[in-house]
This record gives C-alpha cells, sequence and structure tokens, in this order.
C-alpha cells in the first residue's frame, strides 16, 4: 500500500507521454507488495447501480477498506479549499474530474489508511477511463474487477431517489422499483432502503443526482469508462454481475458469485 500510494502520486505529477515509460518501469517495484497483502478489487457500473452499497458491504466483510473516488470529490468539495469551487462545476455538469486531481486525492486517501495500518482496498469509481485503468496497472495488481449492471431506466430511478442523511452519513434510498417485463419474462423488484425515523428530517440530495446531471453521467459512462470493462475483460480479471433485484435478493448471490461466506448474515438469520 505504501508503495501504491507513492506511486499514484508520482502518476499524478507525472503526465508527459515520456514519462508514460518511467511508470511502466515502477511497476516492477510495485510487483513486491502484491506477495503477501489483502485484496485488491474494483468495482465498476453505471451510476447508480450500487457500488458503493455493495463495496462498502463487501469490505466489511473482506476487512479492506472501501475507497470510492466520488467520496473523495464531494469531501474535498464540501472542504472549501481551493479546489472546490473548480470540482463543483465539474461535477454538477456530470463531467469527469481530471486524471491528475483524482490520483492526488487517492494517493492522499492510501497515504492517510497507511498511518493508520489500512492494506489492501475495494476501490469504487476508480478506475473511470482507460487513462485511468492503465495507471492503476502500472503501480499495482489487480485481483478482480466485479462489474455491476442494471438496465439503464432502473439506474435513473435509483439515482433520482437516493438520499443521505446529513448527519450520520448514511445512504437511502428512497426509489420503490417494480419492473413488469410481462411476456413470461422475469420482472425486477428493488425494495425502497428507508431510513430511520430520526434520519427522516435530515436527509439531502446530491446536487448531481438531477434527471438531466445523471443523464449526462450515463452518456459519460457509455463514452469513457465502458471501455475499462474491456480492458478487464482482456486481462481475464472481470466479474460480470447482473443485479437480480434489490440488496436482499442481490447480496446473496454475489457473495456466491465471489465465492465468499457471510458467517454474520447466516447468524443473523438463524437468530
Ligand atoms: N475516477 C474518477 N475520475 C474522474 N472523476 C471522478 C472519478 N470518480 C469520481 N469522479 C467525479 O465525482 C463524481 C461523483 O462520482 P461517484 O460518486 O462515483 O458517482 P456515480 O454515482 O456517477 O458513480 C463524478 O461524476 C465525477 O465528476
Amino acid at each position: 500500500m505504501a508503495i501504491v500510494h507513492r506511486l499514484l502520486r508520482s502518476a499524478a505529477a507525472a503526465f508527459s507521454p515520456a514519462a508514460a515509460a518511467a511508470r511502466r518501469g515502477l511497476s516492477a517495484l510495485a510487483a513486491e507488495q502484491t506477495l503477501e497483502r489483502n485484496v485488491q478489487w474494483v468495482f465498476l457500473g453505471c451510476p447508480g447501480v450500487g457500488k458503493g452499497t455493495y463495496a462498502s458491504r463487501l469490505s466489511q466483510l473482506v476487512g479492506v477498506p472501501h475507497i470510492a473516488t466520488g467520496d473523495l470529490v464531494r469531501e474535498e468539495l464540501a472542504s472549501s479549499g481551493p479546489l472546490s469551487q473548480q470540482l463543483a462545476e465539474i461535477v454538477n455538469q456530470g463531467k469527469l474530474v481530471s486524471d491528475e486531481i483524482i490520483m492526488d486525492l487517492l494517493s492522499k486517501r492510501l497515504e492517510r489508511g497507511e498511518t493508520k495500518g489500512e492494506s489492501g482496498f475495494i476501490l469504487d469509481g476508480f478506475p473511470r477511463t482507460v487513462g485511468q485503468a492503465e495507471i492503476l496497472e502500472g503501480v499495482t495488481e489487480i485481483d478482480l474487477v466485479v462489474n455491476l449492471k442494471l438496465r439503464e431506466d432502473v439506474l435513473l430511478e435509483k439515482c433520482l431517489g437516493r438520499r443521505t442523511c446529513s448527519q450520520c452519513g448514511g445512504n437511502f434510498n428512497i426509489a420503490s422499483i417494480n419492473v413488469d417485463e410481462g411476456n413470461g419474462k422475469p420482472g425486477m423488484y428493488m425494495p425502497p432502503l428507508l431510513p430511520p425515523a430520526n434520519c427522516m428530517s435530515k436527509l439531502i440530495i446530491r446536487a448531481d443526482d438531477t434527471e438531466e446531471v445523471v443523464k449526462k453521467r450515463l452518456d459519460i459512462y457509455n463514452e469513457l469508462s465502458r471501455p475499462v470493462e474491456e480492458f478487464y475483460r482482456k486481462r481475464g480479471k472481470l466479474l460480470e454481475f447482473d443485479l437480480p433485484g434489490g440488496i436482499p435478493e442481490s447480496w446473496p448471490k454475489l457473495l456466491q458469485a465471489l465465492n465468499i461466506e457471510d458467517h454474520e448474515d447466516k447468524q443473523c438469520a438463524v437468530a
């Protein structure tokens, strides 16, 4: 991890073609830390698919940090630091932040984690372009990439239903999705994930979760992030996962696909 954040930082500072060759040379150094370490996974998927929800649950189960670059961007935005105005304009238009800024935020986050003894990670929202995937590949080994998939009309509804508690930071979703396919095809039911009563009056909506901006983010995903799926598919690292429904239905199936047992879930079920 120490190596990963240092290398990401040097990647952030070195965006010239001449630096590309040097970056490739760094991979040998990074390989040292793949011998004995925690998992290094990536979650891909369109806005609203549930990357944050599933990556966060898995990170608790596997014992590695869940690092969402969207959260890092929002923290920076809220900090009213020198970048916040610039970031607000980009994010609220649904556009991508520059690689340089993202690398800088990510390497700082990894560095903070390292001082707390963290190792391994589940990345959510990074890499989002083939360029970012190449940089990541140049600095460390990714073991597995989970590609979460859901139909586009449902994604929009899910984004519009997202709510966050401004006090506890909990993420909820008020959308109740019930797609009836007809023609004998299986429908899809995703119950809302409602907040507890004490969060109800403190719910906020992300500024970029408006219909116009979500549509723009979906377009950008299709243009710039979809090729990242192919990048990892070619390397045999992509696990495709079609979400069958809401969390109660999808979570056990995702664990099954990942070959992971959730003992706590079983204990809860028994209790
Ligand atoms: N890896 C990244 N590269 C560029 N911009 C990013 C990246 N991660 C997050 N962002 C910025 O932060 C915003 C919110 O990210 P995120 O919470 O991951 O959104 P989404 O719900 O669209 O997956 C993005 O629309 C983008 O502006």
